[in-house]
């Protein structure tokens, strides 16, 4: 019933205005799913390979439709993906693109879904998930390479750890982004807004944290329930080996300062959650890291990592992180990012799932991070192609899928 039975891929439009893959899937008895891949602008030194949208649409035509249509069933994930490995032949997808690989993984899932008559959640995670939902991490303050003359660490996150419901947490989120902005309005401090709708002020990375402090707290008193925040700092783009450390506006921390920094930060402000604090080389700054704060928040891999099994296992036995962030794009297909979700439980590791800074109104990250019980799930506050996932949240909780 799940046999594919065509595959149509096209470029379309994402949320930077770029062109992106777009999937459709079809069945035997007629069953549809339709995918579109994400894309990054940090993207880590390890990530499978994104394409020219129009190239890897022709590479997938030419090497994995064959593989996939009459010859593959939807339903059967580890079928469609392990067609998609063999069809692209490389470890990184360099040759039909991460970009056709994830849309066509994705699109096949949801035409799985589709025949079954199942939400996707329940299709990717079994008939006993679904009863946990993630908190979702908002971005609120940005800078980095999402937005120019904006701070050096690339997101300041609100957590709304303490909200009683998704929707609770995503109006939540809504409000800090809303909050944020009437400081700075009364600051005077015009700001626009980065790729991922994150407020991009003119601001030292101290005042944002003090921005975002005091944000969190009125909207946590508004709302009755607790509301943190936590960091992308996205280590690797502030890295600069001939500089010999991290590189910021007022100068250069080494790898002991940035440390240091960091687990200041996190006593400070009980951040709850830090991701890629450290250069995506160095396990070892990232163990040391995580002995001294990780007992306190999560210290998560992404550039790190790549939601890469072997990047992980180097990490686990490392002691490096204690949570991965996990991207499907970065890896390619739903197997390997389930693969280490999975490798990451066993291991103790958190896992959280996240868009991109370019996006689209994909909604199958909400789906997954359900489907795996992940605690967290990093999609943006604002903008369409991120409440795209957010909406689709407050759906899964309202069993409306
Ligand atoms: O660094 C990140 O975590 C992401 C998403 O916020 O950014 P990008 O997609 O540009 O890699
Ligand atoms: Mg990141």
């Amino acid at each position: 019933m799940t046999l594919i039975t065509d595959i149509r891929l096209r470029r379309v439009l994402d949320s930077r205005g770029n062109a992106t893959v777009e999937a459709d899937v079809l069945t035997e008895s007629g069953g549809f799913g339709r995918g579109k891949a994400p894309s990054g602008a940090s993207t880590g030194e390890y990530e499978a390979i994104e394409l020219p949208a129009q190239e890897a649409i022709a590479n997938a035509r030419d090497d994995a439709l064959p593989r996939l249509v009459g010859e593959v069933h939807a339903g059967n994930q580890r079928d469609v993906d392990a067609a998609l490995r063999a069809a692209d032949g490389s470890d990184d997808f360099s040759e039909i693109g991460a970009n056709s690989a994830v849309a066509i993984s994705m699109a096949a899932a949801k035409a799985g879904a589709d025949v079954l008559g199942a939400p996707l959640f329940q299709h990717l995670g079994g008939t006993f998930r679904g009863n946990e939902y993630p908190t979702p991490l908002g971005n609120i303050i940005g800078g980095g390479e999402h937005a120019a003359d904006a701070t050096n660490i690339q997101e300041f996150l609100a957590a709304p750890v303490g909200a009683p419901s998704v929707e609770d947490a995503v109006f939540a989120n809504a409000a800090v982004h809303q909050e944020v902005h009437d400081i700075l309005a009364e600051r005077d401090l015009p700001a626009g807004k980065g790729d991922e709708g994150a407020w991009a002020p003119s601001v030292s990375d101290d005042e944002a944290f003090e921005i975002m402090n005091e944000a969190v707290e009125t909207v946590a008193d508004d709302f009755g329930f607790a509301i943190t925040f936590g960091l992308d700092v996205a280590g690797a783009e502030l890295y600069d080996d001939d500089e010999g450390g991290y590189v910021y506006d007022d100068g250069v921390k080494s790898t002991e300062e940035q440390i240091e920094y960091i687990a200041e930060k996190v006593e400070e402000y009980d951040l709850v959650y830090v991701e890629d604090p450290l250069d995506e080389n160095d396990y070892e700054a990232f163990a040391d890291l995580t002995d001294r704060v990780g007992d306190q928040t999560l210290v998560c891999g992404d550039d790190l990592f790549v939601t890469n099994v072997e990047r992980l296992e180097a990490g686990i036995a490392a002691g490096a992180g204690n949570s991965i962030l996990i991207k499907p794009n970065q890896i390619g297909t739903l197997t390997d990012a389930v693969d280490a979700i999975e490798l990451a439980t066993r291991n103790g590791y958190e896992s959280v799932v996240s868009h991109r800074s370019g996006e689209t109104e994909d909604t199958t990250i909400a789906h997954l991070a359900v489907a795996t019980d992940a605690p967290f799930i990093k999609t943006g506050a604002v903008g369409g192609e991120r409440t795209a996932k957010l909406n689709e949240l407050i759906r899964i909780e309202d069993n409306a899928v």
